[in-house]
């Protein structure tokens, strides 16, 4: 056994989280190591029964019943409220529903409209997965703001009496870039601006403290570290003291006062119910709150402390056993700087992707050379680690 081998096996033994895995259903460890949950969580056990449940019991046999009887029409915010915790939010504060790109939307305009008339300028994170970058430009058109886009490090810079809202990323998903929440929050609000962070990178990989840190509007997606499985749906964070200033751009009948009053005019709920639209999607949302349970006695401080330790450890393995110059981390050394993901710059990286793949070191690609590996510690391991490094090794020294 080699010694980075060995050492990986000293380190699973003492992994207080180690027992977390069997509650996913995942293959033999021989045969994948996963590390895409960054992109798409891998399967809570307890979810396929609830989903049966949900479909044949409450769907098939109590029907209409079970929006009161199940919990279907509570279940955005009761959902919002187990989400709470792992963001740094007491509860109240997050609703549940629709997709990220959608909360990106509601947020964005909402806080351009709590910024006031004055302030003529959305500044977003440059370097930004494509959707808020889009939303945001379509946000700036409607709102009659301009849009700025700069990266996060230069956001302190560009703040100033125009400025309405700033839209970040927590966490970039190319590098893993961890930007300095508490930091450009209490900028933005120096500034007299809305901060709005995306949070899909980060939940579940770390904490946010987003009531400590006074964020005012955030968004989030469910199926990377929170396991809400494919499509599963968003959440929308808005401070309690900011709920009755949130004005929402899409004000659906699910955000009324009173919704079964059909009344023709609109009132708004008090509360996270005003972030809703429409309908919930309930068998997707349902499917998330028993993903959601793997967290029960589950701290996010002991999640961070093991994706660091599995990220110091994968850069550790890299460096022994990938030829030098092969590849290039563009994750940041200090834990401060770091999510829970390591984008390494490869030459040929789509076809080292597909090669790593083949033999079951399962990461992704991402335009136009980077490899990506995320490392979810509710059921990674460092053998794992260990194993995709070496693996990873392997494919490239063949490439050559
Ligand atoms: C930072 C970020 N925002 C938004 C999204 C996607 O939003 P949606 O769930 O609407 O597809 C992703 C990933 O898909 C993401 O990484
Ligand atoms: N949402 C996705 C999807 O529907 C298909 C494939 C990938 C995704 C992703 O979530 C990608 C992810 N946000 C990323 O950081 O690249």
């Amino acid at each position: 056994m080699s010694e980075l081998a060995a050492t990986a096996k000293k380190l699973d033994a003492a992994d207080e989280l180690a027992g977390k895995r069997a509650e996913f259903v995942l293959d033999d460890a021989d045969a994948h190591v996963y590390l895409d949950g960054n992109s798409l969580g891998a399967l809570p056990a307890a979810v396929p029964g609830r989903v049966d449940d949900v479909v044949r019991r409450q769907w098939g046999s109590l029907r209409i019943r079970s929006w009161d009887e199940s919990g279907w029409w509570t279940a955005p915010e009761r959902i919002g409220d187990r989400i709470g915790p792992l963001v740094g939010a007491a509860p109240g504060q997050i609703v549940v529903g629709d997709s990220t790109s959608v909360n990106v939307f509601k947020a964005l305009v909402a806080a351009v409209r709590m910024a006031g008339e004055g302030r003529d300028e959305i500044v977003v994170d440059a370097t930004t997965f494509p959707t808020d970058g889009y939303i945001a430009e379509s946000a700036a058109r409607m709102t009659g703001r301009t849009l700025r886009p700069v990266t996060p490090e230069e956001v302190p810079g560009v703040l100033g009496d125009r400025t309405a809202a700033v839209l970040v990323n927590h966490v970039d998903y190319r590098t893993g870039r961890l930007h300095d929440l508490p930091s450009l929050t209490a900028a933005v609000h120096a500034a007299g601006a809305v901060a709005v962070w995306d949070l899909c990178h980060s939940a579940g990989a770390l904490p946010v403290g987003l009531d400590e840190h006074g964020v005012d509007l955030a968004v989030g997606c469910t199926y990377k570290y929170l396991n809400g499985g494919p499509g599963s749906p968003a959440y929308l964070y808005v401070r309690r003291d900011l709920q009755d200033r949130f004005d929402s751009p899409l004000p659906g009948w699910n955000s009324h006062v009173e919704p079964f009053g059909m009344r023709p005019d609109y009132e708004p709920a008090t509360g996270a119910p005003r972030g809703r639209v429409g309908t919930p999607d309930i068998l997707s949302m349902l499917a998330l709150e028993a993903a959601l349970q793997v967290w029960d006695g589950v701290t996010v401080e002991a999640v961070r402390a093991k994706s660091l330790a599995l990220t110091d450890f994968f850069l550790e393995c890299v460096a022994q056993y990938v030829p030098a110059g092969r590849v290039e981390s563009l994750t940041p050394a200090a834990h401060e700087e770091r999510g829970s993901q390591v984008a390494l710059r490869c030459e040929d990286a789509g076809e080292v992707m597909k090669r790593l793949i083949e033999r079951g070191v399962v990461g992704d690609f991402r335009h136009p050379d980077v490899l990506r590996f995320g490392f979810t510690p509710l059921y990674v391991g460092f053998a794992d680690v260990e194993r995709a490094a070496r693996v990873l090794g392997e494919v490239v020294a063949a490439q050559l």
